[in-house]
């Protein structure tokens, strides 16, 4: 037996009480990527404070190893034998990026940014679909508007409602194209921005499991990732440190490296999907502005290939100097953000 230690990604969240009925990601401390382990097939027995978990795999008919996980404590020890360990196939289906790897844009983990992931057609369908949904459907905010499908999500979980068939057919393509959730997506946000909306820098609250997929329709527009305040007190940590051999600004220089402000042009059907870091570090947030500049975002080559007449100007309403673009805002956009929420209440209801 060998014990490995793990840590949550949310180490502020307490987690001992929760365990057993809500699912929480743990990263290997000893790996760079992070891994996932999802055991969605539930407890199988438990002892005190340990509960033994099969992990899921959808991908693979081969019996899930059993994982021994401790919950006491903000760390979590993993116990498993190392034959375990070693099948690379039981923790395939959580480091599902390889599928899409083509499609990482920038430095950070992970960002990926899927051109074209729907048709025109769709689009329309999509786009029919919400406008034709009851007014009722539309809550207004002050800055933008928004349907909420799936059901009322709250801090310990979703009280679900069912999703309709014109929305599963999105999710599940997502689903099973990203293969990065644990399950079915459950929970889909629809916002709609005029030109002149946006939204507020944010990080997605603590219910959704740590991986958002966003599907962009109408106007492009340019999504602002900015690392989060609290890392900022970190990097005072970094240059307290008393190194006694110069290496406080090179520590720096890679600290302020890795956690770079950085920008992303959403092209009408373009799905974004993004997680790890770009997730956990960061806030999202767009501006209310009508007129964004796209000088530098991450995924220019992507944008560029699908779209050669951007860079002069001619595809879109586009402002500025060829070193200084900018997208004019002169329709909607609609966004869909879909998510999972992994802790589902029972008592399902519907409209
Ligand atoms: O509209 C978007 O692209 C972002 C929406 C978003 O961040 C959210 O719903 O949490
Ligand atoms: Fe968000």
């Amino acid at each position: 037996m060998a014990a490995l230690s793990l840590t949550y990604l949310f180490p502020k969240q307490p987690l001992l009480h929760t365990l057993h009925h809500f699912w929480y990601p743990l990263r290997l401390s000893s790996r760079e990527t992070p891994l996932c382990l999802y055991p969605t097939s539930g407890s199988i027995a438990s002892f005190g404070a340990m509960s033994i978990y099969v992990v899921h795999q959808p991908s693979s008919n081969l019996n899930a190893p059993v994982l021994i996980l401790s919950s006491i404590g903000v760390h979590a020890v993993l116990i498993c034998d190392y034959t375990i360990w070693a099948d690379h196939k039981s923790f395939k289906v959580m480091e599902g990026t390889e599928k899409l790897t083509h499609y990482k844009v920038g430095s950070l983990p992970t960002v990926l940014y899927i051109p074209d992931f729907i048709t025109d057609s769709e689009q329309t369908s999509l786009l029919n679909n919400i406008y034709g949904a009851p007014p009722s459907r539309w809550k207004s905010l002050k800055n933008r508007r928004l349907q909420n499908w799936g059901g009322v999500v709250h801090e310990k979980g979703l009280l679900p409602q069912v999703l309709p068939p014109w929305l599963t057919n999105l999710t599940q393509k997502i689903y099973e194209e990203s293969e990065l959730f644990p399950s079915a997506i459950n929970h889909v946000l629809i916002n709609e921005y005029l030109p002149d909306q946006g939204i507020m820098p944010h990080q997605d609250g603590p219910a959704y499991f740590p991986v958002v997929a966003i599907l962009s329709l109408g106007s492009p527009v340019v999504m602002d990732f900015t690392p989060h305040s609290r890392l900022k007190l970190d990097i005072h940590d970094v240059i307290d440190k008393n190194y006694n051999d110069g290496t406080i600004e090179i520590e720096k220089d890679k600290w302020l490296d890795d956690h770079r402000p950085f920008s992303i042009l959403l092209m009408p059907r373009s799905l974004l999907i993004f997680k790890d870091k770009a997730y956990s570090d960061y806030l999202h947030g767009i501006k209310d502005s009508a007129v964004h500049s796209y000088h530098g975002v991450v995924n220019k080559t992507e944008v560029f290939k699908e779209h050669p007449n951007l860079s002069s100007g001619r595809a879109m309403d586009t402002v500025g100097s060829e070193d200084y673009k900018s997208i004019q805002r002169t329709s909607t956009r609609i966004s869909l953000t879909c998510r999972l929420v992994p802790k589902v209440h029972k008592n399902l209801f519907r409209f």
